[in-house]
């Protein structure tokens, strides 16, 4: 499988601040890969290096096997970023019209109002758009070029749910096209709808790499939760075997634990003011706060 990403050693500085820390990386062509991680872990700074916004302050990046910032590999590369610049005074059509001059191969209005979802909103000024409709121009912008790789930066944030199932769907698509799909998100669990590998950063570092499912069970824990008397304090529960995490709702507590079976027998043993116990694994959102857990 050819690899359309290569990141080797990878560090960034900024005024002796490091933001990202020695990352490397391959991806291969078609793959949908989610870079996750807290705010502030480094995936925006990831993202500009390899498409040649920023430059390394050591290490080497490959892009389609060539320097990203070279003409003819910008020409294959889609990038949707956090902020969505609509050029005041232009109309949705008009922008994208913009967009189109800079490829050699632009694909066709029509089509990317359709894609986008902007149909409707052709004749509006790119300033009168909501969020989400303004989210759903900068992915318009984005696949102008018909890209082989497509970067799409916390894409989903100001989109309703109808949105969201639409732009993830067609995104699905086009990665069944052999198109390579890197993105970032908060969602997670939208990442494990729709990645096929996860990579977590945090810190700069990258701290896990693989399927959403090898991400999840990398954990080795499990959640106990159970609806809890009122003598029962966090320190009791901490105490209790394997236990690592508590979280509560209301009297509904959830126990993260390495070893559920001894749990449940020290909860009988001990004769814990516990009801409606429930046993369920983890989900990705609980084993990335896991990963990134201090
Ligand atoms: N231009 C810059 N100058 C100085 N520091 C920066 C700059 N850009 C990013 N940083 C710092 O680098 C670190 C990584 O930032 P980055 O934006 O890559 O994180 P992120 O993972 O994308 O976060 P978020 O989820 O909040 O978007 C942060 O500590 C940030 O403050």
């Amino acid at each position: 499988m050819n690899s359309v990403i290569e990141l080797q050693n990878v560090t960034k500085d900024f005024k002796g601040k490091r933001a990202v820390d020695d990352i490397s990386l391959t991806i291969h062509e078609g793959s949908v890969v989610a870079l996750l991680g807290p705010n502030g872990a480094g995936k925006t700074t990831t993202v500009a290096m390899t498409l040649g916004l920023r430059k390394p302050t050591s290490g080497t990046i490959r892009l389609l096997g060539g320097d990203p910032q070279d003409r003819a590999v910008k020409d294959r590369i889609g990038a949707m970023l956090q902020d969505v610049h609509s050029i005041d005074g232009l109309k949705v059509g008009e922008t994208i019209e913009l967009f189109r001059h800079y490829y050699s191969k632009p694909l066709p209005l029509e089509r990317l109002l359709k894609i986008s979802g902007l149909m409707e909103e052709k004749g509006k000024l790119g300033t009168a758009l909501s969020g989400g409709q303004k989210r759903r121009l900068g992915f318009a912008l984005a696949l102008v070029g018909d890209p082989s790789v497509l970067f799409l930066d916390e894409p989903t944030v100001g989109m309703d749910v109808s949105s969201r199932q639409l732009f993830w769907e067609t995104v699905k698509a086009m990665a069944g096209h052999g198109r390579t799909i890197i993105l970032t998100t908060h969602y997670l669990d939208e990442a494990d709808a729709i990645a096929d590998r996860v990579v977590v950063i945090n810190k700069g570092k990258l701290v896990a790499d693989g399927t959403p499912e090898e991400i999840k069970a990398s954990t080795n824990s499990k959640i106990l939760s159970f609806t809890a008397g009122h003598g029962l304090t966090d320190e009791r529960l901490l105490s209790l075997p394997g236990v690592i995490d508590t979280e509560w709702k209301g009297r509904r507590v959830k126990l993260y634990s390495s070893d559920t079976d001894q749990l449940i027998a020290a909860i009988v043993r001990q004769e814990l003011d516990a009801t409606d116990i429930e046993i369920q694994s983890v989900g990705l959102e609980e084993a990335f706060q896991a990963l990134v857990r201090e």
